[in-house]
């Protein structure tokens, strides 16, 4: 029987790899740090079965309605925000994304990146780099307590709630806001359930973890950072497109709040020139929430055992739809 036509639009490691190829026709775009060039993807798409794809592809209408033969899209991560998901139901074409696998890797990350803007962490290792370290004095890199804080979390899914649980072990307060309330976690962790507004106005530390759809796309907006208090910080491990990045720069050099730490931007890569980058109180990391070996190896497994699901007419294991929430 012949093997139905995979593309991977990333090159992935042999070892990871190798072992699908008894059950699919694999081909890889042959780059790792480079993503497909669009016309090769639209080509590509067109001549495959299914689909392999990283957060950094568009899965739009024009690639999932001229590619005749596609019946799976199997996108390597959480979120599905750049698969036209819709269309994809429409067109009667599978998408399936990597959650569980990632949360915990992803919690370490955001706690990490909180823990690294509150104090001031990668300041002060540049500080020794750049021979800046004379003397010892009392308020030399000065940051901000976590302990005993209020954390208020955006997005209480399965990554908001193993953030909550380090919060708790760090003996903060948890706020959080969700589409829906989440009792187990109220119980488990002792969240509080917020409106949007009051988690704004009340937390030090507001975490955003909601995926990005119609409704949260640039929800952290003037207003949003206005309403934060003075010396809270803004900690975005989602999408950067719930950001509106102007009014976070304005919110930061008028000393609305007192930084932040951002993993994801509105574009990636973030050009060097952009303003938020000039900012001392804002720490930056690349887009790598889920960046460990470990996580990444699995997220790859669990897209090429989702495909060969499909293919074997078998349930998929994560399977997501218009209405799946994703975080
Ligand atoms: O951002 C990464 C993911 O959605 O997995």
């Amino acid at each position: 029987m012949t093997k139905p036509k995979v593309f991977i639009t990333r090159r992935l490691p042999d070892e990871v790899v190798n072992p699908y190829r008894e059950h699919l026709d694999i081909e890889m775009w042959p780059r790792e740090e480079e993503p497909v060039g669009r016309q090769v993807f639209i080509e590509r798409a067109q001549s495959s079965h299914g689909l392999m794809t990283m957060l950094t592809e568009d899965v739009d209408e024009q690639i999932l309605s001229q590619s005749n033969n596609l019946s799976i899209v199997a996108n390597m991560a959480v979120g599905y925000d750049n698969v036209d998901v819709k269309t994809a139901e429409r067109l009667n074409i599978a998408v399936t994304n990597t959650p569980d696998v990632l949360t915990e890797t992803t919690a370490d990350l955001t706690f990490g990146l909180l823990m690294a803007t509150a104090r001031k962490m990668i300041e002060a290792s540049q500080y020794i780099k750049d021979n800046k370290w004379e003397n010892w004095s009392p308020l030399m890199l000065a940051g901000t307590d976590i302990h005993g804080k209020t954390i208020g979390i955006v997005g209480m899914g399965r990554i908001g709630e193993a953030v909550a649980k380090r919060a708790k072990g760090f003996g903060m307060n948890v706020l959080y806001y969700n589409r829906s309330r989440k009792p187990e976690a109220e119980e488990t962790f002792g969240a509080s359930y917020t409106d949007f507004e009051v988690l704004l106005e009340q937390a030090d530390y507001v975490v955003c973890l909601t995926p990005l759809t119609d409704e949260t796309k640039h929800m952290f907006n003037k207003d949003a950072f206005h309403r934060m208090k003075k010396d809270a910080f803004f900690i975005n491990a989602s999408r950067g497109a719930t950001v509106d990045e102007e009014a976070l720069y304005e919110a930061i050099i008028k000393k609305k709040i007192a930084g932040a730490g951002l993993d994801v931007f509105e574009q990636e890569p973030i050009s060097s020139e952009h303003p938020l980058l000039s900012c001392p109180e804002v720490v930056c990391l690349p887009h790598i929430g889920s960046s460990t070996k470990e996580t990444r190896y699995k997220m790859m497994r669990l897209s090429l055992d989702n495909l060969v699901h499909h293919f074997q007419g078998k349930p998929l294991i994560t399977p997501v739809t218009s209405s799946t929430d994703n975080s």
